[in-house]
């Protein structure tokens, strides 16, 4: 784990003494967008329009801001017109590492061997995390984007015209609905567990389950009523969502010690999780081994021994019961 520093690879963990203890997430750096026209997006500027095979992601299979971008290319049939590369599932002194075997693909487009080399090549004087996904683009030859968040809505429509999907999960009439669910799903949720697993100070720690387990709880409420968080509509907050349930049972609850539930105690969300994960194509994209690997041996200061447990045995194909009674 580390960082680059002007180009220059640094072994660091976070350095939270400015922080009380408490882990605060780094913005993402590069910000363009990849549109149908090429025009420049809601952020950076322009000359990146959807071509097939002209761009690449780089992700981590352990990753769940990785794991999102991989769904939205299965699920938005981007598989023939955008090419992956996965790393290693261990992250330590080099940061993510190339190698290839157990589902780890090498790079396959330089040959490099760490994923700071791909950001060194997009800028030289790089400062910051060396973090997946990545979105890279072979023609001009730098990254376009390297936050999930708007990597997931590229997806969902700038190639639409070159695949012919129609499937749209962050539909108009949505949008600030959608908006405000992935803002308090991504505080509380997806980052909750991060905050809570790296929080090095007891209050830090426990304000943090707190507050997890309370949207948890809240979240397994509303599912209660509907078969998705909007109803009958499958949307992004839902695959946001996804991402941080299908690892919690296996790794947040030991690991992260987010511990004061499962996902299994709940009454809705573990059908809720599986009817997600049996949705056509994205079983594919989990890969419990690469999570487990990952977070176990990747971080020392929490886990040093770096052993992974065996368990939790996970039935992740067993009858979802979610389609009725919520089917109109
Ligand atoms: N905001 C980014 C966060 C990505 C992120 O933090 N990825 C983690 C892996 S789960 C990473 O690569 N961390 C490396 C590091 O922080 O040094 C996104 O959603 O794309």
């Amino acid at each position: 784990m580390g960082m680059l520093v002007d180009g220059v690879w640094h072994d660091v963990w976070y350095d939270m003494k400015e922080s009380n203890g408490q882990f605060k997430r780094q913005p993402s750096q590069f910000r363009n967008w990849v549109t149908a026209d090429g025009a420049a997006g809601p952020t950076g500027s322009g000359g990146f329009q959807a071509e097939p095979g002209r761009y690449h992601l780089y992700v981590s299979l352990a990753c769940p801001w990785a794991h999102r971008t991989l769904i939205f290319r299965k699920l938005k049939k981007l598989e023939e017109l955008i090419s992956v590369s996965v790393v290693d599932p261990l992250m330590v002194e080099n940061g993510w590492e190339f190698k290839i075997g157990d589902g780890a693909t090498g790079d396959h487009l330089f040959g490099a061997a760490t994923l700071w080399q791909i950001y060194v090549k997009a800028n030289p004087h790089y400062f910051g995390r060396v973090t997946v996904p990545v979105l890279w683009d072979k023609k001009t030859g730098t990254i376009v984007n390297n936050e999930s968040a708007e990597i997931i809505r590229m997806f969902n429509n700038a190639f639409n015209g070159l695949t012919g999907s129609e499937v749209d999960f962050y539909p108009e009439d949505l949008r600030a609905d959608i908006d405000a669910m992935n803002a308090m799903i991504y505080d509380t949720v997806n980052n909750g567990v991060y905050k809570a697993g790296f929080a090095t100070a007891q209050e830090a720690y426990a304000e943090n389950v707190g507050e997890l387990f309370e949207t948890l709880d809240s979240l397994d409420e509303r599912l209660g009523k509907g078969r998705y968080l909007f109803g009958d509509r499958q949307t992004e907050a839902d695959w946001r969502l996804f991402t941080t349930l299908v690892r919690f049972d296996a790794v947040y609850v030991g690991h992260f010690k987010c511990n004061i539930r499962r996902i299994a105690d709940y009454r809705h969300l573990p059908g809720y999780m599986r009817d997600l994960y049996q949705t056509a194509g994205v079983a594919e994209t989990v890969n419990l081994n690469h999570i487990k690997q990952h977070y176990y041996r990747s971080h020392k200061t929490i886990n040093p021994t770096g052993i992974v447990p065996v368990g939790p045995a996970l039935d992740l194909d067993s009858p979802h019961g979610r389609a009725k009674p919520y089917a109109a």
